[in-house]
């Protein structure tokens, strides 16, 4: 990614030294670039040039504002999973008629909240979110546009924890069920039936079973055109993956979207995605600072000051992250273990990474953009780092670090 690259020796995001945003921001600090970020969005509006299409960015993956405002900006939608994320979408001054509501458990509330806001689709996942969405509508005298995620039980060969579209999954209405549920759509006075919708998984690197999916999903819709039930838009959700290291490579947004669209072609159904990782994910990354060096005799500990709770992707996932250096320096390498100072022996960002250190060194954890700071906690009441998005020759600040008063400040003592 040459957004982030080495000039004369230091890493740099676009325009500005990372050890300048060290220096002026502390560590550990998510850092992003906007070119990097425009450009992944932009790899999907150029496919889709010319067709009528919505990409809707899964907010799930990175929710700092001023990243989905960058996104709003280029006339991107949103696809939303909480009331939550409804309420940063629109403060980041997203269009509602671009925002679509994933996710197995939405609340009567939240259904409010997105009728009140006028949202483009609720992806409905289950026949009683059906039946409660039909009576919350009815409570406030509107029809709720819906879609059914169909589960198209078709194998998305990523981790096991992130793939969504096998029968075993808790997500979306079985595909066997899914016709008979749309007829029950059909038939509810506050429901108005609008599209389809699947996603199967992330971090998805082979294309083909996207495709295997999509192959699924149209017979349903012929069947149920042949219902009478006829559709505006299909949704085709998100999961393109990313490249995290040398050994792998990732697919080309074009492989990706290429045969999906000949699928579509001659139909008259808009378009709508939900990409989260790709538009993200190695357009950020975290950086951090060696704070101790502990080689010993069976493993060699490098203790920096970014931990799991900062970056969970490792501890949570065995997920392999470039570790780089800022200003890589001469000397023996050694193979170190990158390690928090979080109090549990998971918390490490990388294994046996050969690097020559010393204490007080800048080291970037690469392709930190996605499900980063999103899944970041408090945990060993450690404040959230801070957020900065690189402009060219200008960091700002997009996320203020947390202050420890304002982790308890909600908390009581007894009287
Ligand atoms: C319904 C839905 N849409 C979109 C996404 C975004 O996925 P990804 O970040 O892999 O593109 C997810 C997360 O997997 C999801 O659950
Ligand atoms: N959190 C996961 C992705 C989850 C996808 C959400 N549906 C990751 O870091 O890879």
């Amino acid at each position: 990614m040459t957004s982030f690259a080495l000039k004369n020796g230091r890493l740099h995001a676009e325009g500005v030294a990372l050890a300048d945003i060290a220096e002026r921001f502390g560590t550990p600090c998510y850092v992003y670039s906007r070119t990097a970020l425009e450009a992944a969005l932009d790899e999907f509006l150029d496919q889709l040039k010319g067709c009528d299409a919505l990409v809707c960015y899964a907010v799930k993956a990175n929710s700092n504002l001023g990243i989905l405002n960058l996104f709003a900006r280029r006339g991107a939608g949103f696809d939303i999973v909480s009331g939550g994320e409804l309420q940063r979408a629109l403060a980041a001054g997203a269009d509602p008629q671009k925002i679509v509501f994933s996710g197995v458990g939405k609340t009567a509330a939240e259904m409010e909240q997105a009728l009140a806001a006028g949202i483009l689709c609720f992806n409905v996942e289950s026949a009683p979110e059906l039946e409660r969405l039909n009576e919350v509508a009815g409570s406030v005298g509107k029809k709720a546009p819906i879609s059914l995620r169909v589960n198209p039980n078709v194998d998305a060969k990523t981790h096991p924890y992130i793939s969504t579209g096998l029968k075993e999954n808790k997500f979306g209405v079985a595909y066997e069920d899914a016709l008979a549920l749309y007829r029950r759509a059909a038939a509810l006075p506050h429901i108005e039936v609008a599209g389809i919708d699947s996603h199967i998984g992330s971090q998805l690197l082979d294309p083909a079973p996207f495709a295997e999916a999509l192959d699924k999903i149209l017979q349903l819709v012929d069947q149920l055109a042949a219902d009478g039930i006829h559709l505006h838009h299909i949704d085709l959700g998100g999961g393109l993956g990313i490249r995290y290291s040398d050994e792998e490579s990732a697919p080309s947004v074009k492989s990706y979207l290429g045969p999906l669209l000949a699928k579509l072609a001659g139909r008259k159904l808009k378009i709508v995605l939900e990409p989260g990782r790709r538009l993200v994910g190695n357009a950020g990354l975290l950086l951090t600072k060696v704070e101790y060096l502990k080689p010993g005799e069976v493993k060699n500990f490098a203790i920096v000051d970014a931990a799991m709770n900062d970056l969970a992707r490792p501890a949570l996932y065995d997920a392999w992250h470039d570790i780089v250096p800022v200003a890589p320096r001469a000397g023996e390498a050694k193979s170190w273990e990158i390690v928090g100072p979080v109090c549990e022996s998971g918390d490490f960002l990388g294994h046996g990474r050969p690097l020559a250190l010393a204490p007080g060194d800048l080291l970037a954890i690469m392709s930190a953009g996605a499900y980063g700071m999103a899944m970041s906690s408090n945990y060993n009441t450690r404040p959230r780092a801070a957020e900065v998005l690189v402009d060219g020759d200008t960091a700002h600040l997009v996320r203020a670090r947390e202050a420890v008063e304002s982790l308890y400040a909600l908390e009581r003592t007894l009287p």
